[in-house]
């Protein structure tokens, strides 16, 4: 493990360097790696460990996904198989259902998770909320997750360029004495740059916290504020985009991304370092109190009761369709797609 300073705090951290590709093909060399679920992070993972050479299956019930899988090369009968035939195969079971569809599916999986076997998520949701999701895990499997911080699409794309997304990881049950090293090579092998160790809960409890948060719901919430203010103030459409988002994602961001805040600062003017140094504060100020609330409603576990009585309706998908129309159809996002058609694209 390398020993990294986080901000003055000491952490272990997993790196490709003490755990190569090599040695996690050695490690899963036996293994039968089943990935059950072909949405965001099942194709993702699922071909990052193909293409690392690693023995990987997907079980995937009929439908549009199953031909999403077949489109992306996985053939019906040699490595794509219906749920059940993946799971009496499957060695590692990768639980990558919809977290709601976790809990409908359990009873089928538990059937096949005989001694020995793996179970491993990506998420530490099933096993935490427990009392709400049944999954309870037979005592003689290992059960372990590595969890990718960033999207399955994003994970296949930096994959497919060389790169690859942090991801953390956590056993919560060592049966066979190896689960740890079965998670770590099981980490490397979806496509991850480096590792850091959590726990189920702090996995779920930061996840839940992150998305309604600044990477998603808390960003969006913030871009619509100031595109309104700027709309209410008289700025057209594409000069309140361009402020509020076209920007930020262009240009300012990947600054951030290069080398901190700071650095991003300091690539812009003066009059804007001033500004930005006065009002980051009164934002944080203004927004730590929804953060508090968010946190709460997360560690009460309202958050899950929710996720999982909304998403587990026969509508939820039509709902959720619905409400990111709603937002794709806003003006704010309209005019958005306006100014991604006239992004000058070198050819
Ligand atoms: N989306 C991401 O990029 C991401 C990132 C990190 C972790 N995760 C975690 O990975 C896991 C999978 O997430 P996802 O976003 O890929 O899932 P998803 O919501 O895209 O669903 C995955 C699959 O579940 C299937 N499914 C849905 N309901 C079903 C049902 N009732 N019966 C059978 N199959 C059903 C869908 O067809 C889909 O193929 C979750 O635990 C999630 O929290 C996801
Ligand atoms: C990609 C995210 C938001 O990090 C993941 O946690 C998810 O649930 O999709
Ligand atoms: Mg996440
Ligand atoms: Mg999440």
């Amino acid at each position: 493990m390398a020993k990294i300073n986080f901000g003055g705090v000491v952490e272990d951290v997993v790196t490709r360097e003490e755990f190569p590709l090599e040695k996690a093909r050695q490690v899963l060399a036996d293994q039968t790696i089943a990935v059950i679920g072909y949405g965001v992070q099942g194709p993702g993972q699922a071909l990052n460990m193909k293409d690392n050479g690693l023995n990987v299956i997907v079980g995937q019930r009929k439908g549009k996904t199953f031909d999403k899988a077949v489109a992306d090369g996985w053939v019906p009968g040699v490595n794509l198989f219906e749920i059940e035939e993946a799971l009496q195969k499957g060695t590692i079971i990768c639980y990558l259902l919809s977290d709601a569809a976790q809990i409908e599916m359990w009873p089928t999986v538990k059937k096949y998770l005989t001694a020995g076997k793996s179970l491993y998520f990506s998420h530490g949701f099933g096993i935490t909320y427990k009392e709400k999701t049944g999954i309870i895990p037979p005592a003689d499997v290992d059960v372990f997750l590595a969890a990718p911080k960033g999207s399955g699409t994003s994970l296949r794309r930096l994959f497919v360029e060389g790169k690859g997304l942090n991801s953390s990881f956590a056993i919560y049950q060592d049966a066979t004495g190896k689960a740890r090293e079965k998670c770590i090579a099981m980490a490397i092998g979806v496509g991850s740059g480096y590792l850091f160790e959590t726990d189920f809960y702090k996995e779920v409890t930061s996840d839940l916290t992150g998305e309604r948060g600044t990477l998603m719901g808390a960003i969006q919430g913030i871009f619509a504020a100031q595109y309104e203010v700027l709309r209410e103030n008289g700025h057209s459409p594409s000069e309140a985009f361009n402020e509020t988002v076209e920007e930020l994602t262009q240009s300012l961001m990947p600054l951030v991304a290069e080398n901190g805040m700071d650095w991003m600062y300091a690539n812009c003017s003066t009059t804007a370092q001033r500004g930005a140094l006065d009002w980051w504060r009164p934002f944080k100020e203004a927004t730590k109190p929804v953060f508090e609330k968010l946190y709460h409603s997360v560690k009460t576990q309202a958050e899950a009761a929710r996720s999982i009585d909304l998403n587990s309706q026969p509508d939820y998908r039509v709902k959720l369709e619905a409400e990111l129309t709603e937002l794709r159809e806003s003006e704010m996002w309209r005019a958005g797609a306006a100014v991604r058609s006239l992004r000058p694209e070198r050819t």
